[in-house]
């Protein structure tokens, strides 16, 4: 059996580790990809490039004019040694000249890095807010589903790790900035070493390019093999949340799973990092060929002028200025944090690419989609609300994206405007999947679903989104928002946020007191602006029937909204005995002109539904009134006295 703990081997040499430099094609990509970044400058602000761009001509600059005056200083002051000319005011406006250098050289360094961050963070803002403007577009789910976008969207929000940069597209794009700044550096250093001697500066400029050109070659590619790695990263997140998050807390500590959590976040972690560590000890063995050559090329940017001045070719003015410039070309050879930087936040408009060329698929597939539009205008009361819509199945069958079990296969049923139907099945009939393809969340595998004479599937992106907005679903796995009790309810009605407060107050009070949440607890000292955030203070905690009840609100809100098919997937799975016998009464009988679908396992509350269906193996068996299904002595009738003799049972032995 394989070790888990041993070593994970090396992904093996990539090519790119070989010494050599890039071809031609290479070089066209990284020219791309350098256009792709700079086609994100305007998002940082016109204010801030400049001021980047500027401060970065100043610091560039700043060496080359120290040494141009170090040099006239050295002349003045070797011209005249010992006489107190070589002192004078000119030698005095020298000095003064390389302080005011050196103080802008230091301001300028430091100005970099604060437009360099702002610059930076604006790109960076922009990046996101265009990822959640796509995430939030198509109509469907099973996109969100997919593990290569959830990777590609790790990429996107990615901090680093590993390779220890900030993988940011902002910060690649004002490196590639910077780079373009020191590439201009080193060429003008060129010029200035050719004019000492050619063979001299195109060695160095030659070498210094070999020298980067395969540093690139070596080290970017581990950030491809990071990348190549976003899947066993979101692993390790898994485990850390486990080990470490609220959400598991309670059984981690019961169970005493923490140990066991904290080994296997251990092995991901491993698996994750592993070869991303072998890559990086290749890589150290392989730094041979450029030692050598940084050596060799140093060493001649440093002799090559020294011999000349020796031998009284130059002087020292212009041995001073050849040897900076000489070291200005030298300088460039390293990749440095900048290369690290450009390819790790590259690595995050890949993934960018992707999901943009992903989206514009999608929503080719589903058109771009507007938020629901169905019932808004009653948010100022100036239409009444579209009726309850007549909805048909039609021989519906349906698998999950990446499976071949049919979950439906051949549903046929209606759902008449203003009845009550009740959904009831086994665990994993496909009793919330019909709901994720009524409210098209999903499209039918095959069959069709008709409303109000139409195929939803044949609904333009308009017509969708105003379909969504004539319906409201109380979800089992139903959301908690991070707000107050009254932004929870009136959530369901997004419409009514902008509106008049006093009225949406009202409404959101109404629903509250009719979902039975009148008794809520002391703490809740704000009413229904109680914040219900965790962890924050004066916050409210709410038991899980609490929760419940204020979903129930927020599906009766949406409804006094204008929603005319209101679902409910198991509303009554939290409450106690008094409230679930209240909740038919209260809830589904009160909602007026509206179609009410309630999937319950509690046949105690589906009862008085005006139907029941019976969705099993992937089809409707049977449908009836609960007196008639009874009747029919099948499926629903044993379901049902399965649960009566239960209760029976227990009353008879507490008699
Ligand atoms: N996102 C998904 N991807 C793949 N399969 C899924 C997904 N969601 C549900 N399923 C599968 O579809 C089947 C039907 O699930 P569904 O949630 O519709 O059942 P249900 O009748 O509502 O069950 P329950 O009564 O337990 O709530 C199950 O076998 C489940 O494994």
């Amino acid at each position: 059996m394989r070790n888990p703990f041993e070593r994970p081997p090396s992904p093996g040499l990539d090519p790119r580790l070989a010494v050599g430099v890039s071809n031609w094609q290479g070089l066209r990509r990284l020219l791309a990809e350098r256009r792709r970044l700079a086609r994100l400058l305007p998002s940082g602000g016109m204010g801030n490039v400049l001021a980047y761009c500027a401060l970065l001509l100043l610091a560039a600059a700043a060496p080359s004019a120290t040494a141009l005056l170090t040099g006239q200083l050295v002349t003045a002051t070797a011209a005249a040694p010992g006489s107190p000319d070589g002192w004078g005011p000119a030698t005095l406006s020298l000095l003064v000249a390389i302080a005011v250098v050196h103080v802008v050289q230091q301001g300028a360094e430091a100005g970099q890095q604060i437009f360099r961050v702002a610059l930076a963070r604006r790109i960076d803002g922009s990046v996101r807010a265009r990822v959640r403007e796509l995430t939030l577009q198509p109509g469907g789910l099973s996109h969100l589903e997919q593990p290569d976008l959830q990777d590609d969207l790790n990429r996107l929000w990615d901090t680093g790790g590993m390779i220890n940069r900030t993988r940011s597209p902002g910060t690649a794009t004002a490196g590639v900035v910077a780079a373009v700044f020191r590439v201009l550096g080193a060429l003008v250093a060129t010029a200035v070493v050719f004019a000492f001697s050619p063979l001299l500066a195109i060695g160095l400029l030659t070498a210094t390019l070999l020298i980067r050109a395969i540093n690139r070659r070596q080290w970017l590619y581990l950030t491809e093999v990071a990348d190549d790695r976003a899947r066993h990263r979101r692993r390790v997140h898994e485990w850390s949340e486990l080990a470490a998050g609220p959400a598991a807390a309670k059984e981690v500590r019961l169970f005493g799973l923490g140990a066991w959590a904290t080994e296997r976040r251990r092995r991901s972690a491993l698996a994750w990092a592993g070869p991303i560590w072998a890559v990086r000890r290749d890589i150290l063995r392989k730094q041979g060929t450029t030692m050598v050559l940084a050596v060799g090329a140093g060493f001649a940017a440093l002799a090559v002028p020294g011999l000349a001045a020796a031998a009284g070719l130059i002087g020292i003015e212009d041995l001073v200025v050849y040897l900076v410039a000489a070291w200005g070309i030298f300088a460039a050879r390293d990749v440095g944090p900048d290369g690290f930087d450009i390819e790790y936040g590259l690595g995050a408009i890949r993934a960018l690419d992707r999901l943009i060329e992903r989206y514009a698929r999608l929503g080719a597939a589903w058109g771009a989609q507007p938020p629901p539009t169905g019932a808004t205008a009653l948010a100022d009361g100036a239409a009444s609300p579209p009726p309850a819509p007549r909805i048909r199945f039609d021989d519906v069958r349906f698998s999950y994206p990446g499976s071949r079990r049919p979950v439906l296969d051949g549903v046929d049923l209606t759902i008449e405007p203003g009845e009550v139907l009740a959904i009831v099945g086994y665990n994993g009939a496909g009793k919330t999947t019909l709901i994720k393809l009524l409210s098209g969340l999903y499209r039918p595998s095959g069959g069709r679903i008709v409303v109000d004479g139409k195929s939803l599937a044949g609904f333009d992106a308009r017509e969708l989104s105003a379909w969504r907005g004539r319906m409201t679903v109380l979800f089992q796995d139903f959301v908690h928002y991070p707000g107050s009790i009254a932004d929870n309810i009136a959530l369901s009605a997004p419409e009514t946020l902008g509106g008049e407060r006093e009225t949406t107050w009202r409404a959101v009070t109404d629903a509250a007191v009719r979902a039975g949440m009148g008794d809520l607890p002391a703490p809740a000292t704000d009413g229904l602006d109680t914040p219900l955030r965790d962890g924050e203070a004066g916050a409210l905690g709410l038991s899980g029937g609490q929760w419940q009840r204020l979903a129930t609100a927020r599906a009766l809100f949406a409804v006094r909204h204008g929603r005319r098919l209101l679902v409910l997937d198991e509303p009554t799975a939290h409450l106690d005995v008094r409230a679930e016998e209240a909740f038919f009464d209260q809830v589904v009988r009160e909602v007026r002109d509206t179609s009410v679908v309630l999937i319950s396992h509690r046949l105690s509350t589906v009862r008085h539904a005006d139907r029941i269906a019976l969705l099993r193996s992937g089809r409707i068996t049977e449908t009836g009134t609960h007196e008639e299904l009874l009747d029919r002595n099948g499926d629903y009738a044993r379901l049902f006295r399965l649960q009566a003799d239960r209760f029976q049972a227990v009353q008879g032995g507490n008699t």
